[in-house]
């Protein structure tokens, strides 16, 4: 099912010195609160974008939903389990380049594909993979000799090859170039179209969020609250300039206090 919930989560983080505009959250008088209150409930198979103003608290919350980082209050469960630490089965993609820089992008993903007994069968998938995101030829390529999509290509063969229950990703495709970007978009739709892995994706690009996601929870400003929490049950390759699709992105415009950018 890989269905995840959270509950009641508040992340508050200890204030060394006293930094002005940033709230404190009551009692303690030392605290600088991040999350507050937060409530999920994301489906097995769902394309979660979480969408939110730069510095609210989105990769906060993502670490806290991967084990990465405990909550001050409220809790995580993954398929009804609570959430203690990382799991190998949980997979996070971080927005700064993460593969090997002394590997080349085969034996990088690799690295994902050794707990394939076979080493016949572990080869054979280390290819498809490989082809999978379009480095067929590239195999041999260090990191500083593939351009920055492929750098993501090859990390998102690294992640999918451990048949992950859950991929969670944070701004992967940020760096990017706008073309490669939007290329990036549409590998990304076909590779949860054939796998259908849960996948939580954040983004501060609505326009993304909107060619993407099977929902989109919209997060405020710092400390981060739920504003929104939408389902999109639209076909792709999606219009947003006409339909329900144009009309939901200038309400979620609207949500961000972004009127003028229409
Ligand atoms: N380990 C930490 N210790 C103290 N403060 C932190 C820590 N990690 C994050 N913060 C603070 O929490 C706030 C939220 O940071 P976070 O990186 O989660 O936001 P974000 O929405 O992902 O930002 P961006 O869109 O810029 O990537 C920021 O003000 C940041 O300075």
């Amino acid at each position: 099912m890989r269905e995840l919930r959270a509950e009641g989560l508040v992340k508050a983080y200890r204030e060394r010195r006293r930094i002005p505009g940033r709230p404190r959250l009551g009692g303690t008088g030392a605290d600088y609160l991040v999350l507050k209150d937060i409530n999920l409930h994301l489906k097995g198979g769902e394309f979660t974008c979480i969408l939110g103003p730069s510095g609210c608290g989105k990769s906060t919350l993502l670490r806290i939903l991967a084990g990465f980082d405990r909550p001050t209050s409220g809790r995580v469960l993954i398929d009804g389990e609570p959430v203690r630490g990382p799991s190998p089965r949980h997979i996070f993609v971080f927005q700064e380049d993460g593969l090997f820089p002394w590997m080349t992008a085969r034996e990088n993903v690799a690295v994902g594909a050794r707990f394939i007994p076979d080493p016949a069968e572990r080869e054979r998938r280390i290819r498809e993979y490989l082809d999978l995101v379009g480095l067929e030829g590239f195999e041999e390529h260090y990191p500083h000799q593939l351009s920055g999509g492929m750098r993501r290509r090859a990390e998102v063969a690294r992640a999918l090859i451990t048949n992950p229950e859950i991929l969670f990703m944070d701004e992967p495709f940020g760096a990017l170039d706008f073309v490669t970007r939007l290329q990036m978009r549409e590998e990304m739709v076909n590779v949860h179209l054939m796998f259908e892995t849960t996948l939580l994706f954040i983004t501060h690009d609505i326009d993304e969020a909107l060619h993407l996601g099977d929902r989109i929870v919209v997060l405020s400003d710092r400390p981060a609250e739920v504003k929104a929490n939408i389902s999109l049950p639209f076909p792709h390759p999606r219009d947003l300039g006409s339909g329900e699709l144009a009309d939901l992105r200038r309400e979620i415009y609207f949500l961000m206090g972004l009127h003028a950018a229409l």
